[in-house]
């Protein structure tokens, strides 16, 4: 069997990542890293009017210039997406000596990760991946997902966390805790939001509800 590939959710907050390359391929890596707290370089001759708005808006750092070997120092993940296989090649072999978490755009199997297709809606990340087998099909049930989960899943996940954090505070035993959670996911609080009948509960109603159902 062919080895597959491990799904993991980085934490790229002050950390730098490097972009090499500015076309739409390094758009959507760029993207993606967008609003994750990374320190953000891209590097390229030349980029897209999307990057150079991100660059303008100060999320993003600029270097108008082609890649050269160094370029690399004190990065934690590096994309190489140029339209150059050599300079792809050139930034992989760099990333790999200096044990840096490298993506190839052109060249999946010489890179250590791909970059699956995401739906986020608030801090809801759905990724799907088809291990590089076919980028049009991870598309296309992205596309399927975008409609699947709409914008409420935003609010929703909001409300659950406020509710989750509230039990963790007010419950001690693990059982009773796991029964209240599972009860709060049974709630009708999607459709509400999507029927625009829900209101936000504060922690009081939060607690009150807690009371009532630990009892039964
Ligand atoms: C999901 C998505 C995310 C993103 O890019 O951020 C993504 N590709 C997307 C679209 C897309 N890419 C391509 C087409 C044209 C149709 C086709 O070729 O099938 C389309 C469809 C379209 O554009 O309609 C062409 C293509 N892609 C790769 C190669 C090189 C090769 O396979 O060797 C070539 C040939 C280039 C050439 O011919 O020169 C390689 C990769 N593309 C990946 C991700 C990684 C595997 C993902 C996985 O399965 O997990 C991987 C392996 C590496 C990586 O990029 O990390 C994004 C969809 C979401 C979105 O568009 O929002
Ligand atoms: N992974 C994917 O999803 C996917 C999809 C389509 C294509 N591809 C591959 O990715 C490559 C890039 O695609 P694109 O549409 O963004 O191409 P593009 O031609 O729009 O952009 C290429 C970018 O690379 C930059 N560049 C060229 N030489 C450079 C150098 N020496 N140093 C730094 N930057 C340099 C250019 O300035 C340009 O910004 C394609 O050649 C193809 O092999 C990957």
């Amino acid at each position: 069997m062919e080895n597959h590939y491990v799904p993991v959710m980085l934490n790229c907050s002050g950390r730098r990542c490097i972009v090499i390359g500015g076309g739409k391929v390094a758009e959507r890596k760029i993207e993606a890293l967008a609003g994750s707290g990374a320190l953000l370089t891209i590097i390229s001759p030349e980029v897209t009017d999307q990057i150079l708005h991100m660059v303008d808006r100060g999320e993003a750092e600029w270097r108008k210039k082609p890649y050269l070997q160094g370029d690399l120092e004190g990065a934690f993940l590096v994309y190489a997406a140029t339209s150059s296989p050599a300079v792809n090649a050139q930034v992989i072999a760099e990333a790999k000596q200096r044990n840096i978490l490298v993506n190839s755009a052109d060249a999946p199997g010489t890179g250590d990760f791909i970059t699956p297709g995401t739906v986020r809606r608030g801090k809801l990340t759905i990724a799907v991946s088809a291990s590089g087998a076919s980028p049009g099909l991870a598309k296309q049930i992205i596309e399927q997902l975008r409609t699947d989960y709409g914008d409420e899943y935003q609010i929703y996940l909001d409300f659950l966390q406020q509710f989750r954090e509230v039990i963790q505070f007010e419950v001690e035993d693990r059982r009773d805790r796991k029964r209240l959670l599972d009860r709060v996911l049974e709630m009708d609080i999607l459709v509400q939001i999507r029927e625009k009948r829900y209101r936000p509960w504060s922690q009081e109603e939060m607690v009150k509800w807690i009371t009532v159902n630990r009892e039964e």
